[in-house]
């Protein structure tokens, strides 16, 4: 890897039914990234099932299992970073929507439970219950490459601008957030948010969401996207399978913090986001 570029790729996977097709399909797709030079891969949200809280007990496995067998193997032998979407995971009689990480040596080194369960209720267009079925997480979840931090988000904790200053704040250059948006909000606000959460806080987002399956009950918004440090997004994608890159110039970060010194500029004296 040279010194300050990461090569990103973001798999908008096409998740069905039967759990061992998308575990299959996913460990495809991740030699295919890596092929193609990616240092860092990520999966979607809910990569080994479909998405809706009916769903999350039948497909739920606890950790290790059959699927962060497959992901550990996947990153071992294509040599890549992997943030491996989500799955719902079963740990006792509680349920989470999680997201491991793995180094290119085959170790989990990071382990994330979507902190901000996805609830809301739009009439005419959607309702959704993550809360239901799933427990929330209640950790911070960082992992570091070679010359970069990286942080971990699920979805709907994109939305939430604190959890991403925390980040920044504990020195993350890149922020991940697996997700699964949908035809209500996606058009919306799915884009906007990254672009958000990238000028807020001068670092690379990026998403990775399952491609768009009209037969499924939820309909993802899909456009897995890449935006820097400045604002732009510089990969993105539309509703199909499809696998998105990005060459990351993590130089680039410090550059914009130099040019729009908004680190110096914070008044602490008047307010302050805190990590308990
Ligand atoms: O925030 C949204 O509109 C969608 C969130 C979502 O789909 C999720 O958290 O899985």
């Amino acid at each position: 890897m040279a010194a300050a570029k990461l090569r990103l790729a973001c798999i908008q996977l096409a998740v069905g039914a039967v759990k061992k097709d998308n575990i299959s399909r996913a460990v495809q797709k991740i030699s295919e990234a890596a092929a193609a030079g990616a240092h860092l891969v990520t999966l979607p949200e809910c990569f080994n099932s479909p998405y809706g809280t009916k769903y999350f007990s039948q497909y739920a496995e606890s950790i290790p299992g059959e699927t962060t067998a497959a992901l550990k193997e996947a990153a071992k032998a294509s040599g890549v970073w992997l943030v491996g979407g989500s799955i719902p995971e079963q740990d006792g009689d509680k349920l989470y929507n999680t997201c491991t990480v793995w180094n290119p040596q085959g170790d989990m080194v990071a382990k994330h439970r979507k902190i901000h369960l996805f609830d809301i209720s739009v009439p005419g267009g959607i309702t959704f219950k993550e809360s239901e079925t799933l427990s929330p997480g209640s950790s911070f979840t960082t992992f570091d490459m070679p010359n970069c931090k990286v942080g971990v988000g699920i979805c709907y904790d994109m939305r939430f601008a604190e959890l991403a200053l925390v980040y920044n704040q504990m020195g993350c250059k890149l922020l991940v957030y697996p997700g699964a948006f949908n035809m209500t909000t996606g058009p919306v606000h799915w884009e906007l948010l990254q672009r958000g959460r990238a000028l807020d806080n001068q670092l690379y987002v990026a998403t990775a969401s399952p491609a768009r399956d009209t037969s499924a009950d939820y309909h993802a918004w899909g456009h897995s996207t890449v935006v820097n440090p400045w604002g732009e997004v510089i990969s993105t994608t539309e509703a199909d399978e499809d696998i998105i890159y990005a060459d990351l110039d993590l130089d680039y970060v410090e550059k914009v913090r130099q040019m729009v010194p908004l680190p110096v500029q914070k008044r602490n004296d008047l307010y302050q986001v805190v990590k308990k």
